[in-house]
C-alpha cells in the first residue's frame, strides 16, 4: 500500500511576450496526501492548475519547488525508479491516449511486460484477459483483438483504466476521466473506478469540474483557485457548507438536479 505526499508543490512556467520574459506560477505551494483506499477530489475552474498537478504527480513534468514522496506500508520512501509502477494517470481523452494501430491486447500486454508483472506470451495473455474482466469488458477474448476505433468511448476509457492498473498501480490520478464521455456512460465509468479502488485499496486523485460527482465519489475535496488550495476538507463539509467565497461561487453555479425538478413543476 502506497501513500503519496505532495509537499509545498510549486510549478512555474517561463513565458515570453516580445522582449519581456515573465514567470507564471501555475501551482503555488500545494500540499496534500493521497492515502490508500481514499479518494481526494481536486476541483477548480479551468486554468486553476489541476492538470499541471496531475503531470507533476505522475512525473510527466518536474516541479519548480516542493516534493512528491511515495511511502510504502512500512512508512519508508519508495525508490524513485518505482514511481511509474506506483502512480498511474488516466487521461481525459481515451482516444488520444490509445494508439489507433495497436490492439487492446497490445496496450495491456506492454505495461505488464515492461514492469515485469508477467513473463512469456501465455501468462501475459491470461493477465490481459483478467484485466479486461476486471473492468467489465466482455467477452474479453473478443475485446482483446479489437483496435481503439472498434470500441465505444466508454469501452475505450475502461481500456485506459485497465492499462493504468497493469503495472500494479497503487495511486491513480484520474484527470477528468469522464468529461469526454456521453452523460449516460459517465456514472458507469466512475462506479468502476470506485469499485477498483475499493478492491485494490487504491489512493485516487479525482480531478473534475463536476461538484456533484466529487461529492458522491470523493472522501475529501481540495478546491484550487489560481494555483492555490483555497479550501479543503471532507467532501460534504466543503461542498454543502463552503466557507471560501470561491467555493461558494462554484457550489452556487453547479447545476442542482433537485432544483431543476422543482422549477419544472412550477412552470407546468
Ligand atoms: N507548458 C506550459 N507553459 C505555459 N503555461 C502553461 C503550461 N501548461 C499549463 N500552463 C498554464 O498553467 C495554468 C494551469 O493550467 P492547467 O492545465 O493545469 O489548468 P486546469 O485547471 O487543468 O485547466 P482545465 O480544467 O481547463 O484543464 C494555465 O493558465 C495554463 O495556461
Amino acid at each position: 500500500m502506497t501513500t503519496l505526499e505532495a509537499t509545498h508543490l510549486v510549478k512555474e512556467f517561463r513565458l515570453r511576450s516580445g522582449f519581456r520574459r515573465e514567470v507564471f506560477r501555475a501551482v503555488d505551494d500545494v500540499s496534500f496526501t493521497l492515502a490508500p483506499g481514499r479518494t481526494v477530489a481536486l476541483v477548480g475552474e479551468s486554468g486553476s492548475g489541476k492538470s499541471t498537478i496531475a503531470r507533476l504527480l505522475t512525473r510527466l513534468d518536474r516541479p519548480t519547488g516542493g516534493a512528491i514522496t511515495l511511502r510504502g506500508a512500512d512508512g519508508r520512501p519508495v525508490p524513485d525508479r518505482a514511481h511509474r509502477d506506483h502512480v498511474q494517470l488516466v487521461f481525459q481523452d481515451p482516444f488520444a491516449s490509445l494508439n489507433p494501430f495497436h490492439t487492446v491486447e497490445h496496450h495491456l500486454a506492454r505495461p505488464l511486460l515492461l514492469h515485469g508483472r508477467t513473463r512469456g506470451a501465455a501468462e501475459t495473455h491470461q493477465a490481459v484477459l483478467h484485466l479486461l474482466d476486471r473492468v467489465r469488458l466482455r467477452p474479453a477474448e473478443d475485446i482483446a483483438r479489437r483496435r481503439p476505433h472498434e470500441l465505444s468511448g466508454g469501452q475505450r476509457q475502461r481500456v485506459a483504466i485497465a492499462r493504468a492498473l497493469a503495472p500494479g498501480a497503487q495511486v491513480v490520478v484520474a484527470d477528468e476521466p469522464v468529461s469526454m464521455l456521453d452523460v449516460s456512460l459517465r456514472r458507469g465509468v466512475l462506479e468502476l473506478l470506485a469499485r477498483l479502488q475499493a478492491e485494490d485499496h487504491l489512493a485516487v486523485l479525482y480531478i473534475t469540474h463536476d461538484l456533484a460527482t466529487a461529492r458522491h465519489f470523493a472522501d475529501d475535496v481540495l478546491v484550487l483557485y489560481g494555483g492555490r488550495v483555497v479550501e479543503r476538507g471532507p467532501a460534504d463539509d466543503v461542498l454543502l457548507r463552503p466557507r471560501h467565497p470561491y467555493t461558494q461561487l462554484l457550489a452556487a453555479s453547479a447545476p442542482d438536479p433537485a432544483k431543476r425538478v422543482t422549477a419544472r413543476k412550477e412552470s407546468a
